[in-house]
């Protein structure tokens, strides 16, 4: 935390630290969908590119979705340090590639991850500073639909994911902040207005 150092009658206000919003919340709820409909309008968020050791699904992109790597590539970015957090979810591995993060955060610019809540609990740990915002599904119903209904996961895949939801959700109350994804449009809105 920078001091402001205050001479005369006008106090001169506290620098603003560049901060690092953390977006969590059950396999399904929306996350990918409210981040791309916001940045969609404003492009110059950014937003951390994670590696994972999953397959890409149809229409991702190396280094645009993720950063697809083998298990041996994981290793080494995990013995190396590389990464700022990583945890394995769902049969496979995702990590925050570190230094682009804190040379972000260093060029004085907000930082937004999208990541589990296993990775939010290393970040705060790591960083108490930053900000963590839970995403919650409007009911568990839907939560259900819409991860069934976007046809990605087998139904193995997806029982997995359930499994990790119920845990996810049991947590929110570690987060600062949750949004309720009931609307796209609103809930992006609201992101943004908490990375400013
Ligand atoms: N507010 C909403 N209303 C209805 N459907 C939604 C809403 N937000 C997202 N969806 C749909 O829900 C599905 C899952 O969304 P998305 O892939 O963004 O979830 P996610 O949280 O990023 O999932 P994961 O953690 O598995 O990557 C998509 O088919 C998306 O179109
Ligand atoms: N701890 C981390 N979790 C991450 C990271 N990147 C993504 N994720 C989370 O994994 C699940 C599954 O993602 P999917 O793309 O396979 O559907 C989801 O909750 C993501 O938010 C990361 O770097 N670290």
């Amino acid at each position: 935390m920078s001091t402001a150092v205050s001479r005369g009658t006008s106090p001169v206000p506290p620098a603003r630290q560049p901060r690092l919003t953390v977006l969590s919340g059950p396999s399904g709820v929306g996350k990918s969908t409210v981040v791309a409909h916001m940045r969609k309008a404003h492009p110059e968020v950014w937003l951390s590119v994670s590696a994972t050791t999953r397959k890409p699904r149809p229409g991702e992109r190396e280094g645009v979705q993720y950063f697809f790597v083998d298990d041996g590539e994981f290793d080494k970015l995990v013995a190396n340090g590389e990464l700022l957090e990583w945890a394995e979810f769902a049969g496979n591995r995702y990590g925050t590639p570190r230094q682009a993060v804190l040379d972000r955060l260093e060029a004085g610019e907000p930082v937004l991850l999208e990541i589990d809540l296993q990775g939010a609990r290393q970040v705060r740990e790591s960083m108490p500073d930053a900000q963590l915002v839970f995403l919650a599904p409007p009911s568990w119903d839907e939560l259900v639909r819409r991860l069934t209904g976007r046809g990605t996961e087998s139904p193995e895949v997806i029982e997995r994911r359930l499994a990790a939801a119920k845990v996810e959700l049991a947590a929110e109350s570690e987060f600062d902040v949750t949004l309720v994804n009931t609307s796209v449009e609103d809930v992006a809105r609201e992101l943004l207005a908490l990375l400013r």
